[in-house]
């Protein structure tokens, strides 16, 4: 079985104290806690059975449930109708053969591990037999007596790197070794002490799985029907994933023929090739959230219900598809009892007004009568409901949450947005639900966000001129305007917004006498050289830059980058030397020993101050545009943009030409723009506005030093 083990909570009936190890646990679980252990070293068979029973009611489906050890108390409690989801055994416990024997194949088994010797061990078994290895412990704890060794967090992650099995971190495991942890590649921590004597087990745990899904991408399944047009069903919802920092996976329940006007032909697969879909998935890849679309059938609404029975998502997010935006109806009539029964199952349900009307029987005329059904609907199925306010007709468009379990009501609303690229915004705002669910959000702050993405989305979508009926929203288009990051709206695209900036400088570059000349070979050999001689004097002084970039770096693949750089500019200027300003060549010694022209020294004098500043990403902005506008050059000349004649062999200048289009440089410089973009991402508005001018002027200077060759006279 490939259970999520992320927050995995191992009891300790002393720790938990006068609370009691159910309540302990049902708070736990309350607040993220993804899998149980019960650990009594102390209790009889009996009681352990009677406990587990009492585990598997507190649980209630929303963790998996473990016990340590007793076996015997797993097949009694089962007996009696508990939910134990299998056992975690010790090196010297019951053989895990006999318990995968005794379980069955879809238990869960965990076996504790920590050296060379238990690896072996594991090896040995036959595939299938444990699913999880606990490996500590990793600091000395008083809730394990004689324990080993603790391996620290470096011991563990060697343990991982050779462990075949996923390794959960157990013993004085505190919420400050998370994200170490973490990186160092557990499937997840197994917590004792710092949950079960918690002051508040919901607070920790919550806080435990805020650090452990920070920074990561959700996986984030979509179970629905399939859009040919793009806008709606899974292709929505695989793009709204993306969008919002997802890795999207998408299994069908239906292919639909349909467009932006209307749907003209629905075919559903048989039952088996979904379960199939299904488990293809689960068997593998471990779930963090799920959405679920279109069902069309009873049949379907079945196998989907036992899948989530048996996998347990952490995050199900329902959207209740009924009928299309079209009017089309995408599930059939007497599927809508079933489609009740699976409510119960999700954490999120999100019906637009027409759907919650069919699911609680009610008349819905207006706004108040919706949330009033919602909170009917949120009662009865014990879950969060949010209803949609998009088909309304006055000027707001809003939206409401509900959840009775916990009194909460929230208003969201904005201007109606007119447009009528309304196709799939129901599919689209509940994967995006469904993805800032799984990375940690509360349902408050995930319906904001989502809404905040929507709505930027909503207001792009009739610019993607896509069909002629209701088009679908631009997914994108937030990511598209702003670069890198839907999460930082101030951060900057280098590539599209820098590079479009020196547009007018890249032009004149162009229309430069000297290029021209370059290119087309008319350009004189005096010109030329002392041309070369200015490159060469810049190149000395740009390596010294280049490895202050280095000196200044925050990471070693940086700091190793730009010191590369400046070692094959210090190459370049000797190679100059060496081959082209030389007295073979016709060069004088005054071109040889040339001074700076006016044109180098203000270049130099620019970057020099920008690296005199030591700002690391002002630096990395400034020496940009010396790597950026060669490559780009060197690119179009090799593609005869500039005539035909750069590109041959005859040329009076081919070897020198050829040297712009290198693809070694080539690659150096996306890797330049890479660290230059990093830089801008993470900087404040201040120095993004810094390093946007320090790479406008060496743009400026790069033409201004291309212009010199035939605007001063040669060789001075
Ligand atoms: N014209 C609009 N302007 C702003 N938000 C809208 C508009 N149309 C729909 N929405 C929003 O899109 C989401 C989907 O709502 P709705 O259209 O009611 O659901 P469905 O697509 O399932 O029918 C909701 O958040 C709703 O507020
Ligand atoms: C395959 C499929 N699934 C769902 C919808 C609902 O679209 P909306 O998000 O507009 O309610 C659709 N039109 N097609
Ligand atoms: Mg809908």
């Amino acid at each position: 079985m490939n259970a999520d083990l992320s927050l995995y909570l191992v009891t300790d009936p002393t720790l938990c104290g006068d609370r009691g190890v159910v309540d302990t646990v049902r708070r736990a679980v309350d607040g993220g806690v993804r899998i149980v252990q019960l650990r009594d070293k102390t209790a009889s068979d009996a009681e352990t059975a009677e406990q587990l029973l009492a585990l598997s009611q507190a649980i209630d489906g929303r963790a998996l449930l473990v016990v340590n050890d007793r076996l015997d108390a797993a097949i009694a409690a089962r007996a009696r109708g508990a939910r134990v989801d299998g056992v975690h055994l010790g090196q010297g416990d019951a053989s895990v053969l006999q318990a995968r024997e005794a379980l069955g194949p879809d238990a869960l088994i965990g076996l504790t591990a920590n050296s060379a010797a238990h690896l072996d061990a594991v090896l040995a078994l036959p595939a299938g037999t444990v699913d999880y290895l606990g490996v500590g412990v990793i600091r000395p704890t008083s809730t394990k007596r004689d324990h080993p060794d603790p391996l620290g967090v470096d011991g563990f992650r060697d343990f991982v790197r050779r462990s075949p099995l996923p390794c959960v971190a157990i013993g004085g495991v505190g919420i400050d070794d998370t994200e170490a942890l973490r990186d160092a590649g557990s499937a997840g921590l197994a917590v004792v002490s710092a949950l079960c004597a918690a002051e508040d087990p919901a607070a920790t745990a919550r806080e435990f799985r805020r650090r452990w899904l920070a920074g990561s991408v959700p996986r984030v399944l979509s179970i629905a029907g399939s859009d040919p047009s793009g806008g709606a069903g899974i292709q929505a919802d695989l793009k709204s994933i993306a969008a919002n920092g997802g890795y999207g996976m998408a299994v069908l329940t239906a292919l639909t023929a349909q467009n932006t006007q209307g749907v003209r032909a629905v075919h559903v697969p048989p039952a088996d090739f979904l379960r199939a879909q299904l488990d293809a998935v689960s068997d593998d890849v471990v779930i963090d959230a799920v959405k679920i679309g279109m069902l069309a059938e009873t049949e379907v609404i079945r196998a989907v219900g036992e899948w989530l029975d048996r996998v347990r998502p952490p995050v199900v997010v329902l959207d209740p598809v009924m009928v299309a935006t079209s009017g089309d109806r995408l599930l059939s009539p007497d599927a809508e009892a079933e489609l009740r029964s699976l409510l119960g199952r999700a954490t999120l349900v999100t019906p637009n007004l027409a759907e919650l009307a069919v699911l609680t029987g009610r008349d819905i005329v207006d706004w108040a009568d919706g949330i009033t059904a919602a909170e009917e609907l949120s009662a009865e199925i014990g879950a969060a409901v949010l209803v949609k306010g998009g088909h309304l007709t006055g000027d707001e468009a809003p939206d409401a949450l509900v959840d009775r379990r916990r009194g909460l009501r929230q208003e969201f609303t904005g201007p109606r947005i007119v447009t009528s690229s309304t196709h799939g915004t129901g599919c689209s705002l509940s994967s995006a639900l469904a993805t800032l669910l799984a990375q940690g959000s509360d349902p408050e702050e995930a319906v904001r966000a989502a809404r905040a993405w929507l709505r930027e989305s909503l207001r792009a979508g009739d610019g993607l001129r896509v069909g002629r009926g209701h088009g679908p929203i631009s997914h994108f288009a937030g990511l598209w305007g702003r670069g890198r990051s839907a999460t930082r709206p101030e951060a900057t695209d280098i590539a599209a917004d820098w590079w479009q900036e020196i547009a007018g400088i890249r032009a004149g570059i162009d229309e430069l006498p000297f290029i021209r000349a370059l290119a087309d070979g008319s350009l004189e050999r005096a010109p030329f050289l002392s041309y070369l001689a200015q490159d060469a004097l810049y190149l000395r002084d740009y390596a010294r830059v280049l490895a202050e970039a280095a000196r200044l770096a925050p990471t070693s693949a940086e700091q190793a980058f730009w010191a590369d750089s400046a070692h094959g500019s210090i190459v370049g200027e000797l190679e100059l030397h060496a081959s082209w300003l030389t007295p073979s060549q016709g060069v004088s010694a005054a071109t040889f020993a040339a001074e700076p022209s006016p044109a180098t020294t203000a270049y130099l004098d620019h970057l020099r101050s920008v690296a005199f500043g030591g700002d690391y990403a002002e630096i990395v902005a400034a020496v940009l545009p010396c790597f950026w506008l060669y490559t780009d050059l060197g690119r179009r000349l090799h593609a005869g943009e500039f005539g035909e004649y750069a590109t041959d062999p005859q040329h009076p200048y081919a070897s020198w030409l050829a040297t712009y289009a290198d693809p070694v440089f080539e690659e150096a410089t996306r890797t330049a723009i890479e660290h230059a973009s990093a830089a801008a991402a993470a900087a404040d508005a201040d120095t993004r506005a810094r390093m946007r001018r320090a790479f406008v002027s060496s743009s400026e200077h790069e033409l201004a030093f291309f212009a010199a060759p035939l605007e001063s006279p040669p060789g001075r």
